[in-house]
């Protein structure tokens, strides 16, 4: 091992996690873990079950079969279970689900009922402060924004300090501008306190940012899981791969050890062994578009063009095929309708799957 590596132990281990409801699957066979401090994004399409995953987790749903591990002991297993109240794990649930009959320093001292009462209060406000929330300590929560309520919930769910804090959805209830500002401060909170944290989304440019590791579900499954660079750069299946953005999509013909391609050609990737079609995949900043004609280029037509701020949206017709393509580009570039460009890509950052290639699952390796 290198001097300067470290090894950090699991704090959460979950392996072969399944739970039926009647003859369904919510989650089918999970196995993942966590590190501490380390922030993991549950990331799927709803109903995929991200939120049946927390709640086996926190001691609200029982398994059907698997293990939940903290650190060195058991959650669950079908042989040993610890109830919920005793597994020491937060919860910020969706709608926060303040108390709203008690003020908002009351609301962060009910979590703390296993603390002698006189330190209940001086623990409550530093939670408070931590939030910037000491100005509403004694305000209830019907008078705080969204945003207010979050950060009340999220001081509440730390002041315990739990081993791992369980997030569901936390910002999808907060307005665009404020969910940047709150999910940034949330973060950085997180990560002074090392709280090993796992955040349920569906957003997956939200799990991009903020995640140190993100599980991608589908149907109950683990389709991959490991960093945001290798979730958006070696996306193992075409769900994955177009869970993070739309996908262009061409065709590859196989002649002598090559896929031929209207962009040139490239040897065949390794991991694709049977004879089924081969199509590429790539996302639509992968295009690179340009006014002067160069070596493997491409005449195309844009036949529509749509102005996004910083970048520009083009929809692009191939003079010579029936192809149609999407580019992102900077809108400094000024790019009209009807402009001929010319483009080109590099096939060795491309994707390539079998035709018949829609859900592959891998159980995880991280
Ligand atoms: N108590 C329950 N009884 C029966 N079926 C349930 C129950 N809870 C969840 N399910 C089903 O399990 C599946 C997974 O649900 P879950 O809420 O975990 O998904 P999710 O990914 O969190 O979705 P969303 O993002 O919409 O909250 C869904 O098909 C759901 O209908």
């Amino acid at each position: 091992m290198n001097a300067h590596t470290v090894t950090l132990a699991n704090v959460l281990t979950i392996q072969k996690l399944s739970k039926k409801f009647g003859e369904r699957f919510a989650v089918n066979q999970a196995s993942w873990s966590a590190q501490s401090g380390q922030i993991i994004c549950l990331l799927g399409h709803s109903g995929c079950g991200k939120t049946t995953m927390l709640r086996l987790i926190a001691g609200l749903e029982t398994p059907t079969e698997g293990s939940i591990q903290l650190e060195r002991k058991v959650l669950w297993d079908p042989y040993q279970q610890v109830q919920a109240e005793e597994r020491n794990i937060g919860f910020v649930f969706q709608d926060y689900a303040l108390f709203p009959h008690l003020s908002v320093l009351e609301n962060v001292m009910f979590g703390l009922k296993k603390i002698p009462k006189h330190e209940r209060q001086s623990i409550a406000e530093n939670a408070l402060k931590h939030v910037s929330m000491s100005h509403h300590i004694h305000s209830y929560p019907h008078t705080l924004s969204g945003g207010e309520q979050q950060r009340v919930a999220l001081a509440r769910a730390l002041a315990p300090k739990p081993h791992v804090l369980l997030m569901d959805e936390p910002f999808s209830n907060l307005d665009h501008r404020l969910r940047d500002q709150i999910r940034q401060s949330t973060i950085e909170i997180l990560k002074q306190t090392s709280t090993t944290t796992i955040i349920v989304t569906h957003d997956p440019e939200e799990a991009l940012q903020i995640a140190d590791q993100i599980i991608l579900m589908h149907q109950g499954k683990i389709i991959q899981s490991g960093t945001p660079k290798q979730l958006y750069f070696q996306p193992k299946t075409l769900f994955a791969a177009r869970y993070f953005s739309d996908l262009n999509e061409i065709k590859t013909q196989i002649q002598d050890q090559q896929l031929h391609t209207i962009f040139g050609n490239i040897a065949i990737p390794k991991h694709l062994t049977s004879n089924n079609e081969i199509r590429c995949y790539f996302r639509p900043h992968q295009l690179r578009v340009n006014r002067i004609k160069t070596e493997n280029s491409l005449a195309a037509k844009i036949i529509s063009s749509n102005f996004l701020g910083y970048s520009q949206l083009l929809k692009l017709k191939i003079e010579a095929e029936d192809k149609v393509l999407i580019a992102y580009v900077e809108y400094s570039q000024h790019y009209d309708q009807a402009d001929t460009v010319y483009l080109s890509l590099d096939l060795s950052q491309c994707f390539f799957y079998e035709a018949n290639d829609s859900i592959e699952t891998h159980q995880s390796s991280t």
